[in-house]
């Protein structure tokens, strides 16, 4: 059994994925593919409800019949998740040069696996055990959420404009640095007149770049 993988974050719009079987499980994975800009094909005879209505709105492509393991598919990513383990097996054995595999069934089977996360704006937790037990990581997400700062999601918008126009400044390196650590920190982002003093330093080093 392998100990650990590294975790990921995939940029999904450049790749297709297919998913095999139309229930809950291949529904909750279409719409997170879906919101972080990939192409579903799923192929199953019927679709969950909720997964339906995504097909409807053309948010993915439905092919609407059952698959057998002598098949290949040529996505990128393969998701299976069906209840039938050992069409599982076989479409894994088939798989495509370089194609990545996910079994729904089986965390540790194919080449990813699936985190739980949580999301505040642009800050991102996941969260995983392996597959040993998701009902332990769904308690850990709970802990884990109740950690994080209130405002991350406005703090780091700020922090991603800020970075931004620190980094086009003409400042010298460790000046950048400095000044980059010192808006992240909690005091700074707290201070109601940060953009202020941004502006002062963005300005500070300007003029002493003319000298
Ligand atoms: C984190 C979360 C994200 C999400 O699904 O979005 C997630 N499962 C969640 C909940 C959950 N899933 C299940 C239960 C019922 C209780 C229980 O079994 O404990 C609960 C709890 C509940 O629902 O309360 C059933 C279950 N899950 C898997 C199997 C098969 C197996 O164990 O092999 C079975 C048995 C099926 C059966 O026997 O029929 C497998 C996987 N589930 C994973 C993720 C991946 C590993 C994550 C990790 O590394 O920790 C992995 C390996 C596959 C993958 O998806 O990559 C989400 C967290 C909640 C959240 O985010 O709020
Ligand atoms: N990873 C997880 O978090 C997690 C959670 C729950 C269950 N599971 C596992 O995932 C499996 C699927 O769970 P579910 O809740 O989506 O089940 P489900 O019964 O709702 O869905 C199964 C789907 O597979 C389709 N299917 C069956 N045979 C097919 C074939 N030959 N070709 C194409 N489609 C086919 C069915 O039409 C159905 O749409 C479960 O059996 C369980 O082992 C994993």
């Amino acid at each position: 059994m392998r100990m650990s993988a590294l975790p990921f974050m995939l940029e999904l719009s450049m790749l297709n994925t297919v998913i095999v079987g139309g229930g809950q499980l291949a529904y909750k994975r279409a719409l997170s593919i879906i919101e972080a800009g990939g192409h579903v094909t799923v192929v199953a005879p019927t679709l969950h409800p909720q997964l339906h209505a995504l097909a409807l709105a053309e948010k993915l492509r439905w092919e609407a019949r059952y698959v057998s393991g002598d098949e290949c598919f040529l996505a990128d990513l393969l998701f299976l998740c069906t209840d039938q383990p050992l069409l599982h097996q076989q479409l894994l054995q088939n798989r495509a040069p370089r194609q990545l595999v996910y079994v729904g069934d089986q965390a540790q089977a194919g080449h990813v696996y699936v985190p739980a996360k949580i999301e505040k704006g642009l800050l991102t937790v996941s969260i995983s055990t392996a597959g040993a037990s998701p009902s332990y990581t769904k308690r850990i997400k709970g802990q884990i959420a109740n950690m994080l700062p209130e405002h991350a999601a406005e703090e780091l918008a700020f922090l991603q404009k800020a970075r931004e126009l620190v980094l086009a400044s003409n400042g010298g390196n460790g000046e950048k640095r400095a000044l980059l650590q010192e808006l992240a920190s909690p005091e700074r982002l707290q201070d109601e007149r940060r953009e202020q003093w941004l502006d002062d330093q963005l300005r500070r080093i300007a003029e002493d770049n003319q000298k």
